[in-house]
């Protein structure tokens, strides 16, 4: 796992947020669903969303939404990255549902909010919502999928 020193020459727009071994990310905008998606034959047909209205963000109890993250990000080559929850969100009864940042990635992350409460969580855009770890990957390969922006 890399530790401060190394994230800060790594990530230097996130210098403000690098934390002793990882890197707190703040929620930008977050969205609801409004239709299905599909995956089908690895033909992804993401849902349609609406965006909740900024900075106040309500989740309702049993609800999911999308998150983004307020800046882009570039994994360089030779890094992966892990996503994981602050505990205050656990202890709110609020998941972060998250996969790998993969190394050559350039782009707006997204999690995944569930509110698993009875009641509704209310969260200010730009909270720090989860933590990055990052890892080097030995003879790592570069992301070329579809979410590189
Ligand atoms: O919680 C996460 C984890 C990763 N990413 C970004 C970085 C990652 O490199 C990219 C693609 O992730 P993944 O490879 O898991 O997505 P996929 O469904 O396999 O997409 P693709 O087919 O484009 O690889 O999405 C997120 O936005 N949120």
């Amino acid at each position: 796992m890399i530790g401060e020193q190394l994230l800060k020459k790594l990530f230097p727009d996130f210098e403000e947020l690098i934390q002793p071994a990882g890197i707190d990310l703040r929620v930008d905008k977050v969205y609801r669903q409004t239709g299905p998606g599909s995956l089908i034959d690895d033909e992804k047909n993401l849902p349609p969303l609406e965006m909740l209205e900024p900075p106040i963000y309500r989740l309702e109890p049993g609800k999911a939404y999308l998150a983004s993250v307020d800046r882009m990000i570039e994994i360089p080559e030779g890094y992966a990255m892990l996503y994981l929850p602050r505990s205050t969100l656990l202890r709110s009864f609020v998941s972060v549902q998250t996969a790998v940042g993969d190394p050559g990635f350039r782009g707006t992350l997204q999690f995944l909010l569930h509110n698993h409460g009875e009641y509704e969580y209310t969260l200010k855009r730009g909270e720090r919502i989860v933590q990055a770890v990052v890892f080097p990957v030995e003879g790592s390969g570069k992301y070329s999928g579809s979410y590189q922006e």
